[in-house]
């Protein structure tokens, strides 16, 4: 069956689903999954409509170029041998950064992937893993479209003064200005919400994303007016092992009086901070939860508080709060972390149902919260292979 193949290529994970496209594009993907450890231990951990597998995969290639090169070639392989209806007919590929020149999904050629990569040093975490992805594709299969869709384009809709930073404004005008990411993620989520919200969704509404990376954005009629994410995807919230806003007078004093260079600063804020750094046990947020150690509470204390901040800033930005939706990988599973947000919130206008929040229900507001709060699992995949199929006319 001819299929979208949707890639989420991450430093050393590669997310893939396989959406059949004849006859319209499916709501589901015939496959999903992701090989994770590629580097170290890789592994192909799947999920069919036969249910959920893991195998190790063998690895040869040094460098990471290859490696990417052969995750996909044992994807493809995998997918010839036990989805052997399955044609892969195009690709969309998650992109964390377009830059200033792209608002909208692109079909890819040589001249967008030289844009793609000039804005690698603005995510050095995701872009040249991206990269990668496309060049693998285009060399294991160079007859089929492949389509770039962006995390920041969702907030094109944002006004001047959200986009704008305290800077001489020659630098505004040459890009140094907030992006926001996750806008795949909250496009999606934004599109699912009224089933939940019902009118409130076209309300000033404010969607946590909480994963891995965790951002916030404040929506009105469904479009995106402010974020906690700026020219990069270190800015705003504690996240796994990003900082979030930090005075930017502490990276002057890294630098003048720890003698700390560019590459030490980088992987500090990037890598070795945020949940991680914090507690000094684990980014992953089951693994703090399920900790009795003092600093783990501490980590997740200043996660949730850090959130309620920000959440009280959009509030502001929006000039008040119909309702709160939560989704990512925490937003949607951490009952513990939406509890102590809301309370924080209180003021704000949020009361939390225990049990339906306990049960991971879509409404968890209890009986006359001023605010509404939904958990709405987000589903960036699918509106890739949406954007790929009408990008290329499928
Ligand atoms: N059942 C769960 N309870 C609490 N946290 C969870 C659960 N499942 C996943 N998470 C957390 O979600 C985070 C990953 O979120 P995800 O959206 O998948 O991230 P990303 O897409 O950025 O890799 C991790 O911190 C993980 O611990
Ligand atoms: C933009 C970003 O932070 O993405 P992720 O959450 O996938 O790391
Ligand atoms: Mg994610």
């Amino acid at each position: 069956m001819r299929s979208v193949l949707v890639l989420n290529a991450g430093s050393s994970s590669l997310k893939f689903a396989v959406f059949p496209v004849a006859g319209g594009l499916a709501d589901t993907p015939s496959v999903c999954g992701l090989i994770e450890g590629i580097g170290t231990a890789p592994e192909l951990a799947l999920k069919t409509a036969a249910g959920r597998s893991r195998t190790a995969l063998p690895v040869a290639a040094p460098e990471p170029d290859g490696q990417h090169r052969e995750a996909l070639v044992h994807l493809l392989g995998w997918l010839g041998e036990n989805q052997p209806g399955t044609r892969i007919a195009a690709a969309g590929h998650r992109v964390v950064h377009g830059g200033e020149r792209y608002g909208a999904p692109v079909a890819l050629d040589d001249g967008v992937l030289g844009d793609l990569e000039a804005l690698v040093p603005l995510a050095p975490l995701h872009q040249p893993h991206h990269i990668r992805a496309m060049r693998a594709v285009a060399a294991l299969m160079p007859d089929i479209g492949q389509v770039a869709c962006f995390d920041t384009a969702f907030h094109r809709t944002q006004p001047p003064v959200a986009q704008t930073f305290g800077l001489p404004r020659a630098m505004t005008a040459e890009g140094i200005r907030r992006y926001g990411f996750h806008g795949l993620s909250y496009d999606n989520v934004s599109r699912r919400m009224k089933r939940v919200l019902g009118e409130r969704a076209a309300g000033r509404v404010v969607i946590c994303h909480l994963g891995n990376g965790s951002s916030l954005c404040a929506l009105e009629e469904g479009r995106s007016q402010a974020s906690t994410m700026g020219f990069t995807a270190l800015d705003g919230l504690l996240m796994g092992t990003r900082t979030g806003t930090l005075d930017p007078g502490v990276l002057l004093y890294l630098m003048q009086q720890r003698g700390m260079d560019l590459h030490q600063v980088e992987r500090l804020i990037y890598k070795e901070s945020g949940l991680l750094g914090v507690s000094g046990i684990s980014q992953d947020m089951r693994v703090l939860l399920a900790s009795d150690a003092p600093e783990a509470a501490e980590a997740l204390e200043l996660y949730c508080y850090r959130i309620a901040r920000e959440l009280g800033s959009l509030v502001a930005a929006v000039g008040g709060l119909d309702a709160v939706v939560f989704t990512g990988g925490i937003g949607e599973n951490a009952a513990p972390v939406r509890a102590r947000v809301a309370e924080l919130s209180a003021w704000a206008g949020l009361r939390l149902d225990a049990d339906a929040n306990a049960r991971h229900a879509a409404r968890i507001d209890a009986p006359g919260s001023a605010v509404a709060v939904a958990v709405v699992p987000t589903d960036e995949e699918r509106l890739i292979a949406m954007y790929t199929a009408e990008t290329l006319g499928l």
